[in-house]
């Protein structure tokens, strides 16, 4: 299992020093670019991602949660991103965009809002790098948990093995201690936590004990 904080929760005053703070524990950096478009909030955009490369390397996991972003990518990839995942209703020809992502020599996501189903990515599971499953509704960190989405998860990972890819299944939005332990045994690879790292006392403290509630 990897961990990838997301730093929507961090402290944009001094992200810096909260990047540092998860470095040697985490294992990529979960980067939320919102739009204002595609969901209802603004966050960052490519030139905090270049300013943040100079000074980490860690892996980061971009998440772009905007409407065409084909126009974007280059600016991602230029900046330092070492994943991009744009969303399946964000893409009217999804499987170009995925291309134009791996033109680019980085790794290819696309995600899912809760509501989409995993049907939708039956004839693009074979050229993705991975598959974020939104476990929240995208635009706002600290939300709940949505139960269903364990459901869609374990399908997935069904998905895969009958289909013998070997894509990652990344899932993102209201984990905690409490719930990673579920999450992973439905077949996560990858957990993406905002609130439930940064808003800790301990954020490193946080990251350790995510794995052990895992036994990894
Ligand atoms: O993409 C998003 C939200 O749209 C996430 O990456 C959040 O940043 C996760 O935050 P928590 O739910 O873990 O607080
Ligand atoms: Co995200």
């Amino acid at each position: 299992m990897k961990i990838a904080p997301s730093i929507l929760s961090a402290d944009f005053a001094n992200l810096l020093q909260d990047v540092k703070e998860i470095e040697e524990d985490a294992d990529l950096l979960h980067i939320d670019v919102m739009d204002g478009h595609f969901v209802p909030n603004i966050t960052i955009g490519s030139v905090v991602v270049k300013a943040l490369r100079q000074y980490t390397s860690l892996p980061f996991d971009v998440h772009l949660m905007i409407e065409n972003p084909d126009l974007y990518i280059e600016d991602f990839v230029k900046a330092g991103a070492d994943i991009i995942t744009v969303h399946q209703e964000a893409c009217v020809h999804l499987h170009r965009t995925i291309q134009r992502i791996k033109g680019h020599e980085v790794k290819a996501g696309v995600a899912l809002n809760p509501a989409t189903p995993l049907e939708t990515l039956k004839y693009i599971l074979e050229y993705v790098d991975l598959v974020l499953v939104m476990t929240v509704n995208p635009g706002f960190g600290g939300q709940k948990f949505i139960d269903s989405m364990l459901k869609k998860i374990k399908e997935l990972d069904e998905m895969r093995k009958e289909m013998n890819l070997s894509f990652e299944i990344e899932v993102d939005g209201g984990i905690n201690i409490k719930n990673i332990k579920q999450v992973v045994e439905a077949g996560a690879d990858i957990i993406v936590a905002g609130s439930a790292i940064f808003e800790s006392p301990d954020p490193s403290s946080t990251i350790k004990e995510f794995r052990e509630a895992v036994g990894t």
